[in-house]
């Protein structure tokens, strides 16, 4: 949390224990996008230099908000009452009404991303924050354990033994996936079209029954952000080893994966991080590629979803993240993976958008930019590939097929190679702590709940069945779990 809301917050806790929550609130585009021009065009020089902005001091409010990039920001408002109603005018509200009577003492961040959309994320002493978005679609439903809620939901970490609530996607990917694995070739056009956003926006009835779905789901993988204390008190005594996935988790997807840049407020976020846990970004890419983008020598880096591992090239402070580490397990399917990805690149040139990248022990076939009726076709072509290549085989991705050998090593084995690198095989003095947004990050998640040590985070917006713990929405509210929630808890003053 910004220091000055801190601080506003804290003169102010005697009046937190009288509060009541009065109505969702709901937060448009275009007037936090008002919020927002009038920020910038009164701190206008303070933005330039630094990239942020902040500052917002009504009768009967306060926000902050910081930017972290051309198209994103995040920030917190906060009102109150004490005792009796205030009238916030439009200056100061964040909503659309001239005149909001304020019942309530509430504290919420928001986020904003090119897309317009807000999400409530953090909320003290209060239950429910209903955000929407311009395509109606992604409802944040932010649930706490306090004692106002008329359902006290008093959250853990979900059991391995959870289920997610069902019917909130049609068809289970991980069924999918299998077909997909063993399966003809409708069984793949079908995964990829239940794996597309496209496809997820043509599932929901009605927003109640969306809100309904989020809220279920929720219940099983609440917010990483609103459960600090859970992960603070299982870190007692531990090492936390943090595990970090790149793409949909450190950067935004985009369309062009040689532009997935992650942002310099990200990089910072991840360094401070770097400081006083080891480290480790595991991600499908190569690992030079995934290098190029984060540039920060401090960790370790587990490319070609793990079968490429090495770092760090820079001691960190921690002792035991110092050691050298180099292990490719795959290194025998370097020249097919090579040879697969020029006949990949061939046998797809036909058809418009597809983008086939190599990624040193895998090869990744991009969909995201093929129109849906040339994915069926795609997806021959690939297959017909495969056939030549016994060794190889294919998962998954985010409008992705990623083609690699039929080895026994993903994102999980790489997490316990690298738990086992830091001294940490078979002691129960770690917490690893693995944040990800796709299928392949199952498997790490998987791991986790095996060794029922530490927690999987789950990068999304939609439900989705998974063996991870908690969620987070989207990039930005991983960037916020490092930069506001991590010191706010006390984790980097306890180790520095
Ligand atoms: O394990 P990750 O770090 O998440 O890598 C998985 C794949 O990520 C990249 O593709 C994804 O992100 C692209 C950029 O946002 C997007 O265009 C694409 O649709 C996504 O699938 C990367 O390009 C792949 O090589 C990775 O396998």
């Amino acid at each position: 949390m910004p220091r000055g809301v801190r601080s506003w917050a804290t003169k102010r806790r005697d009046t937190w224990d009288n509060c009541q929550v009065a109505k969702p609130v709901v937060v448009t585009a275009k007037t936090a996008e008002q919020w927002r021009e009038k920020f910038v065009r009164e701190k206008k020089g303070e933005r330039e230099s630094v990239w942020g902005w902040r500052g917002l001091r009504g009768p009967s409010g306060f926000g902050e908000a910081e930017e972290v990039g051309p198209t994103e920001w995040t920030g917190v408002f906060v009102r109150w009452r004490a005792s009796s109603n205030y009238k916030l005018t439009r200056r100061d509200s964040i909503n659309h009404s001239t005149t909001t009577s304020i019942t309530t003492v509430f504290l919420s961040s928001f986020i904003h991303s090119s897309r317009g959309s807000f999400f409530a994320l953090e909320m003290t002493k209060q239950n429910v924050v209903v955000a929407e978005t311009k395509s109606g679609l992604a409802i944040t439903v932010a649930v706490s354990n306090s004692s106002l809620f008329t359902v006290n939901h008093q959250m853990k970490p979900p059991s391995a033994t959870t289920t997610p609530a069902a019917g909130y996607i049609a068809i289970s990917p991980n069924k999918l996936l299998k077909k997909l694995e063993t399966g003809g070739m409708n069984a793949w056009v079908e995964s990829i079209r239940a794996s597309s956003p496209t496809h997820i926006k043509s599932i929901p009835t009605s927003l109640s029954s969306s809100i309904q779905d989020y809220t279920s789901w929720m219940l099983h993988h609440p917010s990483a952000l609103n459960m600090f204390e859970q992960i603070t008190s299982a870190s007692k005594g531990k090492q936390i080893v943090m595990f970090l996935d790149y793409d949909g988790t450190l950067s935004p997807i985009v369309e062009d994966p040689d532009r997935a840049f992650m942002s310099e407020g990200m990089r910072i976020a991840v360094k401070n991080v770097a400081r006083y846990f080891p480290t480790a970004i595991v991600s499908g890419r190569c690992r030079d590629k995934v290098y190029s983008f984060v540039r920060l020598t401090e960790l370790y880096y587990a490319g070609s979803h793990g079968m490429d591992i090495k770092g760090p090239s820079k001691s960190s402070k921690n002792k035991k993240g110092s050691h050298p580490v180099l292990f490719q397990p795959a290194s025998e399917f370097l020249p097919m993976i090579d040879e697969v990805y020029k006949v990949l690149v061939e046998r797809t040139k036909s058809i418009p958008g597809a983008k086939v990248e190599n990624n040193k022990f895998c090869a990744s076939v991009h969909f995201r930019c093929v129109d849906e009726k040339s994915w069926s076709p795609l997806a021959d072509q690939v297959k017909s590939v495969l056939k030549e290549y016994p060794k190889l085989r294919v998962t998954q991705g985010r409008k992705v097929l990623e083609i690699r050998p039929t080895i026994k090593w993903d994102k999980g084995k790489a997490l316990e190679f690298l738990l086992e690198s830091l001294g940490f095989a078979n002691s129960n003095n770690v917490l690893p702590l693995y944040i990800g947004d796709d299928r392949t990050d199952e498997d790490a998640f998987k791991v986790l709940r095996k060794r029922r040590q530490g927690f999987g985070i789950l990068v999304s917006k939609t439900p989705k069945e998974t063996s991870a713990s908690y969620s987070l929405q989207e990039p930005s509210e991983a960037r916020i779990l490092a930069i506001h929630v991590f010191p706010r808890y006390g984790f980097f003053a306890s180790v520095s």
